[in-house]
Parts: C-alpha cells; sequence; structure tokens
C-alpha cells in the first residue's frame, strides 16, 4: 500500500520555517563546508545540490517501495475528457457498464479529466469493497458543480461520510423512518393507499399521477406531517426538482467536476453569454431553497399557532424547546437537511417502483394472477391488506422482491468515493476514486440470477419449508451498501407493500386495445437518470369487480 511517511512531520518543518533564519540559529557561514575551504557561495551551491539529490533519492525509493500493482483495466478514451466521452449522453448508462465487464472484467477503472472512476459491476466486487471495507468505501465524491456552485455539500446524501453532520443525520433518519420509527407511519400510508385507489377507480389512465402523489403525501408526512392532496403545490415542487436533477447527477456528466478552473467563467463580465452549466447551477441553487425552506417555514408557522403536528422536524423542533436549549443556526440546518433527505429520496424511488409493477403486471398476466389468488385467499374480500398480513403473503412479498430486481429504481446507486489508496485483487485503487456501484449488472447477473431478463417471482420462494430462497435478495443490493445504505429501506418497504398488495386486491392490469380491438403492446423502456422510471407505456387498469367499491370507499 502506498503510504506517506513525511506527511506527518509537516507541521514541524513549518513551524520551523515560520520561525526565520534567526531563530533557527542558521548562518550560511556557519556551514561545515566552508571549513573546507568552500567559499560560502559554493557552499550553498552543494548543499542545493545535494537537496535535490536527497529528494530525488527519497521520492524514488518511495515509489520503489510501493507494490507493483497495476490500475485496474478500462476504457482510455480521448486524450483530453479521458473516458468521458464514452458515457456521458448514452442511455442506460448501467447497460453499457455491464457490457464492459465481457472486455474487462467486473472492475473497471477509467479517468475524465482530474477524477478517476471506478465502476463495480459484480457481487464479490460489491461486497469486499462497499462493505467489508465500508469504513474508507462510504465518502461521496465532492463535486464543483453540487458544491461551490449549488452549494449542496451538506445535505445528507450529498455529504462526506467524514462531514461531522454525517452521523447526526443518519441517526435523525433512523429514529423517524427506521424499523421502529417507520411504524408510526403505517396508518397515515393506508390512508394515502385508499385515496390513491379511489383516484385510480376513477381515472384509471392517469396511474402514474396518482402513485406519484400517494408516495409524496406519505414522505412529505413522515418529514413534515404535512397532508398532501391533489394539486399540492409541494408535490408539485418536488416533482419539478426530480425533473431538473435527474439527469444532472450522472458520474462524469459536469465538465467543471473534471476541469474545476471552468468555474472562474462565473466572474465573466454580464456582456458575456451565461454559459449552461451556470445556468443549470443558478436555477437549481433556487430550487433547492426552496425546497428546504417551503415546508420547514410551514411546520414552523403551524408550531407557533400551537397546532401539534407530527414528522421530523416537529419532533427535532419540539426536543429543543422542551429541553430548553437554543437551538444554533446550525441545528436547524441539520435538522432541515434531515427532513429534506425523506422528502427528496423517498418518493420519486417508491414511484418508480410502483411504475415498475404495473408495467410487470401488464406483461406477466400469470404472476398478477398468482399473486391475486393468495390475497383473496389470505386476506379475503372484506378488507384490504394491512401490513399485518406481509409474512402471510409469501408470494405477494416474492413479488415485490422481483419489481425491485427487475428494474432497480436506482440503477447506479448514488456514486460513493474512497477515502485513501487501497489495493484490491492486485489492483491499485487511488485515493479519491469516485465508485460506481452497478446495481443494474448484480441484478441481471446470470449467473446469480438464471433467465435474468424474465420476471419470476418463484425465484426468490424456497424449494422446501425453512429453507433459504434459490436466488439471492435483491434487497441487499438495491439499497446501497456500507455505511451509506438508504435511510429509508423499511418506510420504502412498507409503502411499497401497501400499495402493491391493495392494487392487485381490487384492480386487474391487463394490456390495452386500440380502436379496432388490437392489443397494443406495451413500450418496455427505461429513461436514464439517478432514478430512473419506465417511460410511458399503455395498459389498462379496471376494477376487478363492484364488490371493490365498499372496501375504497372513503
Ligand atoms: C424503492 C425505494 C428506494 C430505493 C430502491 C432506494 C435506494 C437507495 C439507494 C441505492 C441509495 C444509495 C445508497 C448508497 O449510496 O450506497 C439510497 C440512499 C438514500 N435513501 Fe433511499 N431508496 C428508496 C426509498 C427511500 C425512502 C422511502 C427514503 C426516505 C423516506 C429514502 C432515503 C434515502 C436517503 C436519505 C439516502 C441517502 C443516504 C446517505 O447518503 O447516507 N430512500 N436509497
Amino acid at each position: 500500500m502506498r503510504t506517506r511517511p513525511f506527511a506527518r512531520d509537516v507541521s514541524r518543518f513549518s513551524d520551523e520555517a515560520t520561525k526565520g533564519p534567526s531563530s533557527a540559529g542558521f548562518r550560511i557561514s556557519d556551514s561545515p563546508l566552508t571549513s573546507l575551504g568552500l567559499s560560502s557561495e559554493e557552499a550553498l551551491y552543494v548543499e542545493l545540490s545535494l537537496g535535490v539529490c536527497l529528494f530525488i533519492v527519497v521520492w524514488l525509493g518511495q515509489r520503489l517501495a510501493r507494490p507493483k500493482v497495476s490500475y485496474p483495466p478500462g476504457p482510455i478514451g480521448s486524450l483530453l475528457l479521458g473516458a468521458r466521452s464514452n458515457v456521458v449522453g448514452l442511455q442506460n448508462i448501467w447497460k453499457e457498464y455491464a457490457k464492459w465487464s465481457k472486455e474487462y472484467g467486473p472492475i473497471i477503472f477509467f479517468r475524465s479529466g482530474s477524477l478517476n472512476y471506478l465502476v463495480l459491476n459484480s457481487q464479490a466486487s460489491l461486497t469486499a469493497l462497499l462493505e467489508r471495507r465500508s469504513r474508507i468505501y462510504s465518502d461521496r465524491p465532492s463535486s464543483v458543480m453540487f458544491g461551490e456552485l449549488i452549494g449542496a455539500e451538506d445535505s445528507f446524501s450529498r455529504c462526506s461520510s467524514e462531514n461531522p453532520r454525517f452521523p447526526i443525520y443518519r441517526k435523525m433518519t433512523y429514529e423517524a423512518v427506521g424499523p421502529r420509527g417507520v411504524q408510526e407511519h403505517w396508518t397515515v400510508m393506508e390512508g394515502n393507499v385508499r385515496r390513491y385507489l379511489n383516484a385510480l377507480r376513477k381515472h384509471p389512465k392517469d396511474f402514474r399521477t396518482h402513485v406519484s402523489l400517494c408516495s409524496r403525501a406519505s414522505v412529505l408526512h413522515a418529514a413534515y406531517g404535512y397532508s398532501a392532496g391533489e394539486g399540492d403545490y409541494f408535490v408539485e415542487l418536488a416533482d419539478r426538482w426530480m425533473q431538473h436533477i435527474n439527469n444532472a447527477t450522472r458520474p462524469g456528466m459536469w465538465l467543471v467536476d473534471s476541469y474545476p478552473i471552468l468555474k472562474y467563467l462565473k466572474y465573466l463580465p454580464p456582456i458575456f453569454p451565461k454559459p449552461a452549466f451556470l445556468k443549470f447551477a443558478l436555477s437549481q441553487k433556487k430550487i433547492n431553497h426552496e425546497l428546504l425552506s417551503g415546508p420547514l417555514n410551514w411546520v414552523k408557522e403551524e408550531m407557533s399557532k400551537g397546532r401539534a403536528i407530527s414528522g421530523l422536524a416537529a419532533k427535532k423542533f419540539s426536543e429543543f424547546s422542551e429541553s430548553g436549549k437554543e437551538q444554533t443556526a446550525e441545528e436547524e440546518d441539520i435538522i432541515a437537511h434531515s427532513a429534506w433527505a425523506l422528502y427528496i429520496a423517498g418518493a420519486d424511488t417508491i414511484v418508480s417502483s410502483i411504475i415498475t409493477f404495473f408495467l410487470c403486471m401488464t406483461l406477466n398476466p400469470d404472476v398478477q394472477s398468482r399473486a391475486q389468488e393468495e390475497i383473496d385467499r389470505v386476506v379475503g374480500r372484506n378488507r384490504l391488506p394491512a401490513i399485518s398480513d406481509r409474512d402471510k403473503l409469501p408470494y405477494v412479498e416474492a413479488l415485490l422482491k422481483e419489481v425491485l430486481r427487475w428494474h432497480p429504481s436506482a440503477p447506479l446507486c448514488l456514486p460513493h468515493r474512497v477515502l485513501r489508496d487501497d489495493i484490491y485483487e492486485g489492483m491499485f485503487i487511488p485515493k479519491h476514486t469516485i465508485i460506481i456501484p452497478n446495481i443494474w449488472a448484480v441484478t441481471h447477473d446470470e449467473s446469480l440470477y438464471p433467465s435474468p431478463d424474465q420476471f419470476e417471482p418463484a425465484r426468490h420462494i424456497p424449494l422446501a419449508p425453512g429453507e433459504p430462497p434459490p436466488q439471492p435478495d435483491p434487497r441487499n443490493f438495491v439499497f446501497g451498501f456500507g455505511r451509506r445504505i438508504c435511510a429509508g429501506q423499511h418506510f420504502a418497504e412498507a409503502a411499497l407493500f401497501l400499495t402493491i398488495a391493495a392494487t392487485l386486491a381490487t384492480f386487474r392490469i391487463s394490456k390495452d386495445e386500440d380502436e379496432d380491438g388490437r392489443v397494443v403492446e406495451p413500450l418496455v423502456e427505461f429513461a436514464s437518470g439517478i432514478v430512473s422510471k419506465a417511460e410511458e407505456f399503455r395498459c389498462k387498469v379496471e376494477r376487478r369487480g363492484d364488490w371493490i367499491d365498499e372496501l375504497i370507499d372513503d
């Protein structure tokens, strides 16, 4: 491993340097070389030459002491842009990365400007690095775009693992939506699911809009105790934010991150047109501010009127006022960012998975019938499935896992960064390399999931009672890794189960027909971006019978 043995002594040297030559008591005429008959100028030249030789010897020694390892294989790309030119602009880049494995192996290294990237395409490398070495692999890449230009470096999902805020964020969200905290939200989720079913009954073609409102309403309530309704401003704002940012967070997207000098273009006089990346930064900054402060101001206003509200933000504000401690601006900012993280990270990921579920049901009528048969048998037709039914519905549970596997809503996870130089299987991974965990490649790895493109929930059901399922649980990958694992996994699973089970209990999803009665095949394509959703596709959503009206009436 490469070490820097002199780094620790730097402060000592700089201390002496600041004292200056007189305090160090050193004068050129004191040099022992002058006693050998050399003039003071000659002594100075000799000493400088010796210094340079010593530096070269130490530098060479360090390089030779470094183990003989090479970088992992990968594409080189163009001279100026590195492999950035190979990745930016490609659709569904996770598939391209997975294909690269055939040429380079499961671990791929490439450069773009000043940045190094490492794509991990295999379960083995993800587990070995991001799980077992999570202490050094849980950092996030710093970004000129999202840091200096937008000012989001301290936000939860972007902050460094060394940022003192990081453990506080994790603790706050764990309390709010971890295995115990999530139970407080079940009733609200069930209410939102019932409203969603009602909307679906009235306007089945608009299922995407109903799914989006249902999921966003649940996370808004968990974060701020806010109840969202149709046409809600905060729901619309989060949708706008997602559309704006989803593609913008792709690794290698911003040239200013690879070439930070470009940031100085912000000082161009106004007569020059503003470059597109600066325009993006400005509008993103504005919308971030609106999202961060809007719902939080609503919480403060409600609390100032003496109204009791739930949610992470109100709970934390109340804890401060009850303790009698003055809350600092920094503490308020931490609460704001924790609540914001739930609001932002939570909704679109759930929406993506539920829309994937609609697509899978359109394509796989047999799977749908089998799940409905299980629900009818276990839950009956007199009530909607509740969270307490989850253990009793193994096929629905397997279907949920298969939705997460078939199209993970965050196919490339969020990027991690390694804090120091590392070596893995004889390959050198330099400090600050950006790690791209290719979740999609793992959930479509033929050796783990035979026929990976087929939607087959049975792969998650044990062949005999008490045995483990035949194929790995995709939840071990789709929610991320190590210390950065998704903070809302328990919340997400509960929301997904309730929405999927209730939809199956009450509606039938099938292929649509055109005006001439011909079957329309649904489009099976997914948008690129950090959260990837199925593109618009046609399907038919019908009530399973009149009896469902009684179940879903408010
Ligand atoms: C199907 C639903 C969801 C999926 C597939 C998902 C997936 C992920 C993934 C892959 C990451 C990155 C993990 C890593 O870097 O290793 C992540 C991070 C995160 N997720 Fe989720 N997520 C979902 C729902 C939610 C929900 C409902 C919430 C909150 C209510 C949430 C909150 C977060 C937060 C705060 C982070 C950042 C964690 C950090 O940086 O330390 N997620 N999620």
